[in-house]
């Protein structure tokens, strides 16, 4: 159980301690780590992160300072009195013997939060992102599942065929996961600046994922396509284009339990949580709603 269902989506705001700990005293319900990778890497080159007006473009390669530190850090975290609200940790390995490295040491740990893989980068140049590859999904996660008990949630790609839908939530279904993550910012996007005619980040010649306002009927659709297809017992994760209590309430309506915020915390910094929490708390208020189960997956059809 969380305060409230707001929590930061990785990657944003959650490099370092420092953030992370921005991210503890702020009002967010709990948190989650940059998706690290075995050891520290430094990244794409940048301009790698752009903000625009509809949101924003980044294309950071998974820079991150290495699997120990966020350890460290959320071990360290979990130890704090009074007890705080489990925290997640995500990781992104380059590839399957990384991740059930990563995996295998977190088994054994004392973390005792919820662990995000996440298979949906589409930024590491040459690197696909692994959740459109639906074999390669199911061979991971039946690897994953021999070695670990500890609570695991995805964060997954977003998907444009109902097909794809379908066929996911059958693999995922297999499993027992905690939740399902959607979605991971819209891959190889491409903004173009007019006055200098040029693209505004430097990896990838301009390519990367969209994130913001652009992506919200994206990340609906994903989250409402995988609540009605998936098992109960495996939540729903909302995140894309959330930048006021109403996205969130569509979020919730569509069928999150939880939902992160990338794009609008960056821009906004984590006094946003304060504003999310004011305005969704306002919107139930108005429509006689005392808890979020009394409408959460409840969106209606015509
Ligand atoms: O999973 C990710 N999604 C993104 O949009 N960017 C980051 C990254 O590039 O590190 N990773």
């Amino acid at each position: 159980m969380f305060e409230n269902p707001f929590m930061n989506a990785s990657g944003v705001h959650c490099m370092t301690t420092t953030e992370l700990e921005e991210l503890a005293q702020s009002k967010a319900g709990t948190f989650i780590t940059k998706s690290c990778t075995r050891n520290k890497r430094s990244g794409n080159p940048e301009p790698r992160y752009y903000d625009v007006a509809l949101g924003s473009i980044n294309s950071m390669g998974l820079p991150n300072l290495g699997f120990n530190y966020y350890l460290d850090y959320a071990i360290n975290y979990e130890q704090r009195q009074p007890a705080k609200p489990p925290i997640f940790f995500s990781i992104a390995g380059m590839n399957t013997t990384e991740n059930l490295e990563m995996l295998a040491m977190i088994e054994s740990s004392n973390f005792k939060g919820i662990t995000e893989l996440n298979l949906s980068c589409p930024n590491v140049p040459g690197k696909p992102q692994l959740a459109y590859d639906f074999d390669a999904t199911f061979s991971l996660l039946k690897q994953v599942f021999k070695q670990f008990t500890k609570p695991l949630g995805i964060k997954l790609p977003p998907y444009f065929d109902l097909v794809h839908f379908d066929q996911m939530a059958e693999i995922l279904n297999q499993f027992p996961l905690v939740y399902v993550n959607s979605i991971n910012s819209i891959g190889n996007g491409l903004y173009v600046d007019p006055q200098k005619e040029s693209v505004v980040i430097k990896p990838k010649e301009g390519f990367g994922g969209l994130g913001g306002e652009y992506i919200k009927p994206t990340a609906l659709a994903n989250v409402r396509a995988f609540y009605t297809r998936l098992k109960p017992d495996i939540k729903l994760i909302g995140t894309g284009g959330i930048r006021n209590g109403q996205d969130a309430f569509e979020h919730l309506l569509c069928g999150a339990t939880m939902v992160q915020i990338g794009t609008e915390l960056h821009k906004e910094g984590p006094s946003i949580f304060d504003r999310l929490t004011k305005e969704l708390t306002e919107i139930m208020a108005e429509k006689g709603y005392q808890t979020i189960e009394d409408f959460r997956g409840k969106l209606k059809t015509l």
